[in-house]
């Protein structure tokens, strides 16, 4: 298990996290909120690239700093900004990267073969990356990840960059590759997380918001969202989520704290209406 323990970073005088608690366990955990709100803050910390300036990470009972070279021996890591060499074909980079992480030269070709497989990149295994595509970018970076075998796999905003079809793509591999391991990934994005995630993570204030199952999370808001035609009468303290345009009307969706007396339908919360509802006033 890989545990955070009351951790707080801190950047100078501003606090990026503060007492964050969390525990994480085979399975995909989804770290949602918007940009600023401190998900990259957590994942570097995760992969030992800052250190919290209070609390701790233990991975097994053991801190991660202690564990060191150990530690970083069994996660994957796939940061926003994937640095790759464009005139490298993807067997070249996956080569040259379990070089640097010192695997086996055997193991690594049947594993860079595999992994390529996995990805879908088996036909341009050999192809130099300058052509590729941004999603074709993102499924090397998520192959080299996976070069160790890691127990425990971060990615960050993982599919920026990505079109719809290769979107749902990604979620399916992810879904698979979660059984045996922890997987993290952070994303401002709600569709890329509802249906695989175990687990969504939110911060609010730099402080945990919530960790639980995405139908839980939505319920949170049950009761409080509407459908009206009449938009004039969605003002503050109402919270406008979102607006659909059919012919000459727009269909509104609004979450509310107190009763509404206008001609409205009650409709089942979704995640996004919980995302939208949550950072209203900002992160
Ligand atoms: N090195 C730094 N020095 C000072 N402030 C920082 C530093 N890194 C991040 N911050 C601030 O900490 C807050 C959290 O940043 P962080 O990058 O973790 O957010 P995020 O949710 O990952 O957003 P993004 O997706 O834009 O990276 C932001 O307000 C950011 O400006």
């Amino acid at each position: 298990m890989l545990a955070v323990n009351n951790v707080t970073k801190k950047y100078n005088d501003f606090t990026a996290l503060e007492n964050i608690d969390l525990e994480f366990e085979n399975g995909v955990y989804g770290l949602l909120a918007p940009n600023g709100a401190g998900k990259t803050t957590l994942i570097k910390m995760l992969t030992t690239l800052l250190f919290p300036t209070k609390g701790e990470i233990l991975w097994e009972g053991t801190d991660i700093r202690a564990l060191d070279e150990k530690y970083r021996d069994i996660i994957g890591y796939l940061p926003q900004e994937f640095g790759y060499y464009k005139n490298y074909s993807p067997r070249q980079f996956l080569d040259y990267l379990a070089a640097l992480k010192g695997i086996d030269k055997h193991d690594s070709k049947e594993k860079i073969t595999e992994l390529m497989e996995l990805v879908a990149l088996e036909d341009v295994f050999d192809k130099k990356m300058r052509k590729f595509s941004g999603g074709m970018i993102q499924r090397v970076g998520i192959a080299q990840a996976l070069l160790n075998d890691p127990k425990i796999l971060i990615l960050d905003e993982p599919t920026a960059g990505l079109d719809p079809k290769e979107r749902v793509r990604f979620r399916n591999m992810i879904s698979g590759l979660s059984k045996d391991r922890i997987v993290i990934l952070s994303t401002h994005i709600v569709s890329d997380i509802e249906t695989i995630a175990n687990q969504v993570i939110m911060f609010k204030d730099h402080k945990l918001f919530c960790n639980d199952s995405p139908s839980h999370i939505c319920n949170t808001l049950e009761g409080k969202v509407y459908e009206t035609w009449d938009i004039e009468n969605v003002k503050t303290p109402h919270i406008l989520l979102t607006q659909r345009q059919e012919g000459d009307n727009t269909l509104v969706k609004f979450a509310t704290d107190i009763e509404y007396n206008g001609e409205a339908r009650r409709v089942t919360p979704t995640l996004e209406d919980v995302f939208l509802y949550v950072y209203n006033d900002g992160v």
